[in-house]
Order: structure tokens, then C-alpha cells, then sequence
């Protein structure tokens, strides 16, 4: 995680289309009185749990598949959560790694009683496969074991899904130099942690290094917040919602510079407070907040990290 939060400063110091304003963190830091609000992980009630490694297979698939809801406006993450969780409830086995390989696009569909194609469905069920076979391959088909080599670190666990899962390889090129962010390989482990509530399967004595989880729900919320700034032509492209590439200049900087402000956001409750904050507490917060605003215009690109 030190190399998304190095590679993001980087982007950050040379960054034209997005800026972080530092009086925005600040105003932000004196609102909130130093204190965040505390937002409880599942506050929507939407996702599975049994507290044993059943649950650690839901939060993998969940997160292997938690990218792109907005193409069809009617879908949204709580869908996904809230699918895979009744059919999971329906039959224990629908995530074993041996079916993992075998879900077609319309399978899929059915599994989370969409009606019509998901966004990126041929890329959906390849993921899926990606995970079945390889869980099976080297950790007997179980996302618990997974979890269960990583020595209680999150760092370990977010280097061990992106080195078996290429999926989660969520890197871009910035004018020449590598970016990590890590989006899905890091909320898996924060997942883990929020639902086991840092017990068992989400005990990680690291989580303090995670950052949060580059979206494009969190930019959007730190733009209303004051915290990001636009340039003319990125703010004209979003309000008129044209598709921003992926890979583009633009859209690392949106990603990149949002996990620079919030570091540096923690860094100030920490400097006034003498508190600890973890990135994964604001992240939440954060994103509760843009979810409950359905007015909350956000950038959209077409890709499988986020
Ligand atoms: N930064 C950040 N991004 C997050 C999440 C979550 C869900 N986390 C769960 C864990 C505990 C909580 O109780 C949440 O239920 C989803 N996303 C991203 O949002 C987008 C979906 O938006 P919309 O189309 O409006 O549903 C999409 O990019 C998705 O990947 C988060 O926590 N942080």
C-alpha cells in the first residue's frame, strides 16, 4: 500500500486536471470537529454473514465483481450485495470454485435476478472464472484459506490477491510512471475487516496502512465537500456525463489525487487531534455520504477496477 499512496502523491504534485485544495481539508477537518462520523460497515444490511469462511467466499466474489453499476441506471452496489447474498442463502454451494468456472453471462443474470445483461458481463464472468480456477488451483478452492496465509496482514493479503488474480491488478501509466490503486484487492481486506469486525478472518494488524478505495463515487463526494477541484473542460465532460477513457490522464488523476486528499485529510485529524484515523473509517463515511445523494454527479468510465 506504501507504493499506492508514493504513486499517488506523485500523480498528485503533477496533476492539471484535478487539484487538491488544502483549505477544503482543512474546513472539512474543523466541520467534523476532528471526529468522524462513525458509519457501521453493512449500514444498508444488505450483505451475507455467518462469521465463518462461507462469508470470506461472498466478500471475495462481492468484490471480484464490484465495479461499474452506473451504464444501467437502475443498478447500484446494494443489487450486487444484496443478490449474491440470497443466492448464496439459497444454495451454499453457488460460489464453490468448480461453479465459479462454469457461469455464463445469462447465469449470471439469472443468479442475481437481473433482467437484462449486467455492464461488462462478458468481463463478469471472466473474472469469476479467473478466481474459481485459481482458488482451486493453489488454495483448495476456498478464499479462506487465502486469507488464512496472509499472517494477519492486509498488505500480505492485498500483495497475494494481485499476484494470483490478474483481475485485480488495478495499475495504470501516468506520463510514463506506474500507478497502484488497488481499488478491489484493498476493499476486500477492509470487507474482511468491517463484516468480522477486525476478529478471526478480519483481523489484520495493518489496516492502518489501507487507503481508501478509488472509485468514482468518493471524487464526486470530495468535489461537493470542496476538497477537489475540476478543471473547466473535466468539470464540462462530467455535467454533460461523456464517458471519461480508461488509463486516460483525467481519469488516473480523478482516482489518483482522491487518495492523496483523504491521506492528507487523515494526516490533519491526526496533527489536531492526536487521534488515530484509519483511511478505511473516512472511506466509509465518505462514501455513505455520495451514496445518499442521488444528485451527485460522478465521472464514468468503463472499466473493471472500480
Ligand atoms: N470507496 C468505496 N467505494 C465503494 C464502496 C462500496 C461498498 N462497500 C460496502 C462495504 C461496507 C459498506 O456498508 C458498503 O456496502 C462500493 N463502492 C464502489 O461504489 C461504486 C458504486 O456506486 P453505485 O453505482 O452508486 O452503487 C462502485 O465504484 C463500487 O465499486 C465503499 O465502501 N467504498
Amino acid at each position: 500500500m506504501d507504493e499506492v499512496r508514493a504513486t499517488s502523491a506523485w500523480v498528485a504534485a503533477r496533476s492539471s486536471h484535478v487539484t487538491i485544495d488544502h483549505s477544503g481539508i482543512e474546513k472539512v477537518v474543523e466541520t467534523v470537529k476532528t471526529s468522524i462520523p462513525k458509519v457501521e460497515w453493512d449500514f444498508e444490511g444488505i450483505h451475507y454473514f455467518d462469521d465463518g469462511p462461507l462469508t470470506v467466499q461472498y466478500l471475495f466474489v462481492l468484490d471480484t465483481l464490484n465495479f461499474c453499476f452506473w451504464p444501467d441506471k437502475d443498478l447500484n452496489y446494494d443489487d450486487l450485495a444484496s443478490g449474491l447474498k440470497e443466492a448464496l442463502q439459497n444454495d451454499k454451494s453457488v460460489f464453490d470454485a468448480d461453479r465459479l468456472q462454469k457461469y455464463t453471462g445469462p447465469e449470471l443474470r439469472k443468479l442475481l435476478k437481473w433482467p437484462r445483461p449486467l455492464p461488462l458481463e462478458d468481463e463478469r464472468v471472466r473474472l469469476l472464472r479467473e478466481v474459481g480456477l485459481e482458488l482451486e488451483k493453489n488454495f483448495e478452492g476456498k478464499a479462506s484459506n487465502l486469507v488464512d496465509s496472509c499472517g494477519k496482514s492486509a498488505e500480505k493479503l492485498v500483495t497475494l490477491v494481485t499476484r494470483h488474480f490478474p483481475g485485480f491488478r488495478d495499475h495504470s501509466v501516468y506520463k510514463g510512471h506506474q500507478v497502484f490503486l488497488y481499488k478491489r484487492a484493498q476493499i476486500f481486506a477492509a470487507d474482511l475487516w468491517g463484516a468480522f469486525k477486525g476478529k478471526g478472518y478480519g483481523e489484520f494488524n495493518d489496516i492502518g496502512e489501507i487507503t481508501i478505495f478509488a472509485d468514482y463515487i468518493v471524487p464526486a463526494v470530495l468535489r461537493q465537500l470542496g476538497v477537489l477541484k475540476y478543471s473547466p473542460a473535466l468539470a464540462a465532460t462530467i455535467e454533460a456525463n461523456v464517458e471519461i477513457g480508461s488509463g486516460s490522464e483525467e481519469e488516473v488523476e480523478l482516482r489518483a489525487c482522491s487518495v492523496c486528499a483523504v491521506e492528507k485529510m487523515r494526516e490533519l485529524i491526526q496533527k489536531k487531534s492526536g487521534k488515530q484515523v484509519l483511511s478505511v473509517e473516512l472511506d466509509i463515511w465518505l462514501w455513505s455520504v455520495g451514496v445518499q445523494c442521488p444528485s451527485l454527479q460522478h465521472h464514468r468510465t468503463l472499466s473493471i477496477y472500480y
